[in-house]
This record gives C-alpha cells, sequence and structure tokens, in this order.
C-alpha cells in the first residue's frame, strides 16, 4: 500500500517543485527538503561546482545517497532534483516510500522560466530550448511511469496549481491531511 504520509515532487527543471513543495509543507505541516539543497549543504559547494568537479555521474551518486537518506524521513514534503528518477534505484524509493508527484510543464514554458537562471548546468548550453525538449522526450514517460500522480501545469499563477495540487492529493483514498 501506498505510503501517504510523504510528498514526493518530480519534473524537469522550473516545473515548480521547489515552489509548491515549500507551500505543501506549509499548509500540511510537514518538513520540506529539497535533495538539490541538501547535497549543496552537505558538500559545501554548489551543483555547478559538483557537475564540473565530479561530473554529471558523481553528482547522480550524491543524489542517489540523497534520495535514500530523505525518503527515509516520516512526514516530509520533497522537492527533487530534475533527474532524480534517471535511476531506478531512486524511482524505487520515491514510489515505495510516498506519493510521487509529476509536476507537468511543456518545455516552452519551462525554459521561460529557467531563462535567467544560471545554477541548472545542464542548461548552459546554446540552445536551451532544444535541450529542454531533448530532457522532455526521454523523461516525460519515466516521469509519468513512476507518479501516482500527475499534475498538468499551464500558464496559471501558483495560487490555482496549488489548489490543484491539493485537490488531486485529497482524491487519493489513503491520504490523509493531519
Ligand atoms: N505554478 C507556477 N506558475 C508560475 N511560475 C512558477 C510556478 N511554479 C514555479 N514558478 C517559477 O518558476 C521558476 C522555477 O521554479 P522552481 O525553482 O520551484 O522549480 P524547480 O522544479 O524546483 O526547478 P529545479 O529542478 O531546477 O530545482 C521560479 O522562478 C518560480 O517562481
Ligand atoms: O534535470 C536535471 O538533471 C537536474 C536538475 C536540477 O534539479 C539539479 O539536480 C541538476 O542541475 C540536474
Ligand atoms: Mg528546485
Amino acid at each position: 500500500m501506498m505510503n501517504t504520509q510523504n510528498i514526493f515532487l518530480v519534473g524537469l527543471m522550473g516545473a515548480g517543485k521547489t515552489t509548491l513543495g515549500k507551500q505543501l509543507a506549509e499548509h500540511f505541516q510537514r518538513h520540506f527538503y529539497d535533495s538539490d539543497q541538501a547535497i549543496c549543504d552537505k558538500t559545501g559547494v554548489s551543483i555547478p561546482t559538483i557537475f564540473e568537479l565530479e561530473g554529471e555521474d558523481g553528482f547522480r551518486d550524491r543524489e542517489s545517497g540523497m534520495i535514500d537518506e530523505l525518503t527515509r524521513l516520516p512526514n516530509i514534503v520533497l522537492a527533487t532534483g530534475g533527474g532524480a528518477v534517471l535511476r531506478e534505484q531512486n524511482r524505487l524509493c520515491l514510489q515505495q516510500r510516498g506519493v510521487v508527484v509529476y509536476l507537468h510543464v511543456s518545455p516552452e514554458i519551462l525554459v521561460e522560466r529557467t531563462r535567467h537562471d544560471r545554477n541548472r548546468p545542464l542548461l548552459q548550453v546554446e540552445d536551451p530550448l532544444q535541450k529542454m525538449r531533448d530532457l522532455y522526450q526521454v523523461r516525460d514517460p519515466i516521469y509519468r511511469a513512476a507518479a501516482h500522480i500527475v499534475l498538468e501545469v499551464g500558464t496559471e499563477n501558483h495560487y490555482m496549481t496549488f489548489n490543484q495540487l491539493l485537490n488531486a492529493l485529497n482524491k487519493l483514498p489513503s491520504f490523509q491531511a493531519a
């Protein structure tokens, strides 16, 4: 049976995992964690620095360790890194230890949202839109397969998205808000 005490947000860069995750945690009075932030706190360096020093594989190893550690905690909301679903071991941790919510946003909107951000090494390329489309093509089916809930997010504001998410969570038969 699904563990509904924890909520795990997955989706591409800029999907709103951190933003919505903080709002959810406040609403349900749960602790909020962000796997990217937790990795930065633990290592004392930024994600671009880890990519530079250890490559993407090195970052993914750290990410897997962190996902395993954080998903064992009770009563949390976790914003995962955009690539956290790529490894099967991470997907299993997420699916077995909480409700997995995929925030689906189109690549066009995602690029608009992340345009000015230098903290996402995968998007520091000549054509970020093409890169986002490529990532979307590979990952969208993986997010969908991993998720218990798929939330279609369009151009509506944060407040609307948050309410849609609450509705979807409340529809889960075993979901307990408290
Ligand atoms: N529902 C929303 N509507 C409009 N803008 C949003 C929404 N959610 C997030 N944003 C904006 O999009 C940007 C990216 O959001 P956020 O940092 O929460 O994404 P993320 O999924 O955590 O990305 P990453 O995987 O890179 O950490 C922010 O500027 C945020 O204000
Ligand atoms: O989509 C990705 O692969 C990534 C997303 C970010 O959250 C970070 O975890 C990192 O920049 C990699
Ligand atoms: Mg984030």
